[in-house]
């Protein structure tokens, strides 16, 4: 896969489920939620995601069974386990207790376990006594939940035909490294598969990576992605032969910008949409590789003109978000700009962001409306719910 806008063939979705049932007013700034979802709707919100993209013929793949199935190999069956268990956290008799009741779950039950967590007052009665147990409120985690498995773009990413397991930096999404790396060791579906940069690097997250074209990656660097993380990836891209210019974009260290897909994604092989204030500030530093095989940084200069001279274009055409400063700085905030492209020129878009989408239409685009009251109140548009895996080339 070598874009962003590519008829898309096959997508990782993960319906969200009992994990959001564990978001409380106390929690849900830690666990990265803007307020608590009705998790009913937010599923029926999601059905109809998946059920525009099939429609479109996108076959959609759901972390849920993938990972389930996965564990029944029993090798990726202890690999959950050991996720799980955080030793430091439980003591010793906790931990042996909460070992020995995992290793004899089933594999959907350990996968349920591996996504929603588990409290105190769910553990398994244990024997001796537990200093760790008795100091904790019954509600509190011993294993903690990941509501924010539903934004599949963060925690993998394909690039070419690897695909980058993401090292996440947010104490509240670690873990998902863990699933998604049982995930593709072990589904027959993955077998095979080669990886690019190592989960164990420095943090760099899906939703901070667009393909702009063969062989030209923008990566973000801000609240999530470091410039380590990017420098790592880039120089495993290029070892790869999968990529020959990394940009590395720096991005506001805000909520609001928190991956570079929240102010531009990809709606045409030559376009974008993009938060104004950003079209004019956002700047680049150039990666690529010397013949002797050192890493060159040329820039910083405008991201703009940078995409264009890495991709081998003209110029890269711009929609903004939004109509006046104040539209663009609220749809922008509910995901306006996290468009996800099923063919180009043809995007899936949030229907509340009126105005963005309206500009996207006198464009020329045509935009699938989706509900997002719910699935919106994690902060995350369309494209931080997917990580394609396969798509069909551009016709350049
Ligand atoms: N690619 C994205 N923009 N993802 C949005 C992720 C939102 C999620 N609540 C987080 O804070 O991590």
């Amino acid at each position: 896969m070598d874009s962003e806008v590519g008829p898309l063939r096959t997508v990782l979705l993960h319906r969200p489920g009992n994990e959001l049932k564990r978001l409380t007013p106390r929690n849900n700034d830690q666990l990265l939620f803007d307020s608590i979802p009705w998790v009913d709707r937010a599923q029926q919100e999601h059905d109809a995601f998946a059920g525009v993209l099939r429609e479109r013929g996108v076959e959609v793949l759901l972390l849920a069974d993938l990972l389930g199935s996965a564990l029944d190999d029993p090798r990726a069956h202890a690999a959950g386990v050991h996720a799980a268990v955080d030793g430091k956290r439980l003591g010793t008799e906790l931990t042996d207790a909460l070992r020995s009741h995992l290793s004899g779950l089933g594999s959907l039950a350990l996968a349920e376990v591996l996504m929603s967590g588990m409290t105190f007052e769910e553990l398994p009665a244990s024997e001796g006594a537990s200093l760790v147990r008795k100091m904790n409120h019954p509600h509190d985690f011993a294993v903690d939940p990941l509501p924010n498995l539903l934004f599949t773009r963060d925690s993998s990413a394909w690039i070419g035909d690897r695909v980058a397991i993401s090292s996440l930096a947010m104490p509240a999404r670690r873990r998902e490294t863990a699933l998604l790396d049982i995930v593709y060791a072990y589904h027959p579906l993955f077998h095979g598969t080669a990886r690019a940069y190592g989960a164990h690097s420095a943090p760099v997250e899906g939703g901070d990576v667009l393909l702009l074209g063969p062989g030209v990656l923008a990566v973000g660097v801000g609240e999530r992605t470091t410039a380590a993380g990017a420098e790592a990836l880039a120089r495993s891209a290029f070892a790869d032969g999968i990529a020959h210019t990394v940009l590395a974009v720096p991005i506001a260290q805000t909520r609001a910008t928190m991956h570079l897909d929240t102010v531009c994604t990809m709606i045409g092989p030559d376009a974008v949409v993009m938060y104004p204030l950003a079209r004019d500030s956002l700047v680049a530093y150039a990666l690529s590789q010397r013949d002797d095989g050192a890493l060159q940084v040329a820039g910083p200069e405008p991201f703009l003109s940078a995409a264009a001279t890495a991709m081998g274009i003209e110029r890269l055409n711009v929609i903004d978000t939004g109509l006046d400063p104040v539209t663009a700085e609220r749809e922008q905030w509910d995901d306006g700009n996290n468009t996800l492209a099923v063919a180009p020129g043809v995007v899936i878009g949030y229907e509340r962001n009126v105005e963005t989408n309206a500009r996207l239409e006198e464009a020329g685009i045509e935009v699938l409306r989706i509900a997002g009251s719910e699935l919106g109140s994690g902060r995350g548009g369309p494209r931080c719910m997917s990580c394609p895996i396969t798509r069909e080339p551009v016709p350049y």
